[in-house]
């Protein structure tokens, strides 16, 4: 059987709790916005089936497009409002700018746990975020050292790659890494994530369910679902993905 020798790690929600920041940061942006548009009104499964692992204006195109709203997309340089895609989003990464700095950031035990059984066993190891805030993120939770590669949302930005769902994110950081995609572990906790990793020919994806579900993250594309990282040790690298070979 073939090891396993790469694992490719979402960041916010599998090494670190930001997800739920991020989550706080878009329920602030759009539940006073859906109240003051007389909008159907936003619920924690609007995050979690429209926002959560997208890049982040993707996010607020999906969302707006879930209640009949379509906003010019704008660009990155718009001053946060709620004219564009992006003036939108450009708020929300204020709040949570605000919030990282008034909650501090720490990463999951149970993640660096499982992150040091997997580099111990020789395994090479990559983030791979849609965050542009990625950087600032890693600093803050001490793991900036601790991966070979990063493809965040600044990189696929610069390079062009389509963000999760697409599985080219997730692809660019097996590549950079000089490993095969089939020998790579794709590690995330978003339904967009689990769906990148099914996209692609991985040897393995790992869900993490923080509160998605087991069974969505299961039909959405995870060969196996855990509630923590801790759970597992680096005898996963032994695992073949049933069915695996014969995906795309
Ligand atoms: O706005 P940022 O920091 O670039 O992040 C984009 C997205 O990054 C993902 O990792 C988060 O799951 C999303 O909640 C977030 O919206």
């Amino acid at each position: 059987m073939t090891s396993l020798r790469a694992v490719l790690f979402d960041l916010d929600g599998v090494l670190t709790p930001t997800a739920e920041l991020h989550m706080r940061a878009w329920a602030d942006l759009f539940a006073p916005y859906c109240e003051a548009l007389g909008l159907a009104p936003y619920t924690p499964a609007d995050y979690f089936a429209h926002i959560d692992g997208k890049p982040r204006y993707d996010g607020v195109a999906t969302f707006l497009a879930s209640r009949g709203v379509e906003l010019p997309r704008g660009t990155a340089a718009d001053a946060p409002g709620e004219g564009t895609v992006c003036a939108l989003g450009n708020r929300k990464d204020e709040i949570v700018n605000g919030l990282f700095a008034t909650e501090g950031i720490e990463p999951y035990p149970g993640s660096v746990r499982f992150l040091d059984a997997v580099t111990d066993a020789g395994a090479l190891v990559a983030v791979v975020s849609s965050s542009r805030n990625t950087p600032s993120v890693l600093a803050a939770a001490h793991l900036a050292d601790r991966f070979d590669v990063v493809v965040d949302g600044n990189v696929a930005a610069a390079e062009h790659l389509p963000g999760k769902p697409a599985p080219d994110t997730y692809l660019r950081a097996a590549e950079r890494l000089g490993v095969p995609a089939s020998e790579s572990i794709v590690v995330e906790d978003a339904l967009s994530g689990v769906q990148a990793g099914a996209a692609g020919p991985f040897g393995l994806v790992i869900g993490v369910d923080r509160g998605v579900g087991a069974q969505l993250l299961r039909t959405h594309g995870a060969d196996l679902v855990v509630a923590d990282l801790g759970e597992l040790d680096a005898s996963v690298l032994e695992t073949p993905a049933p069915g695996r070979e014969t995906r795309a």
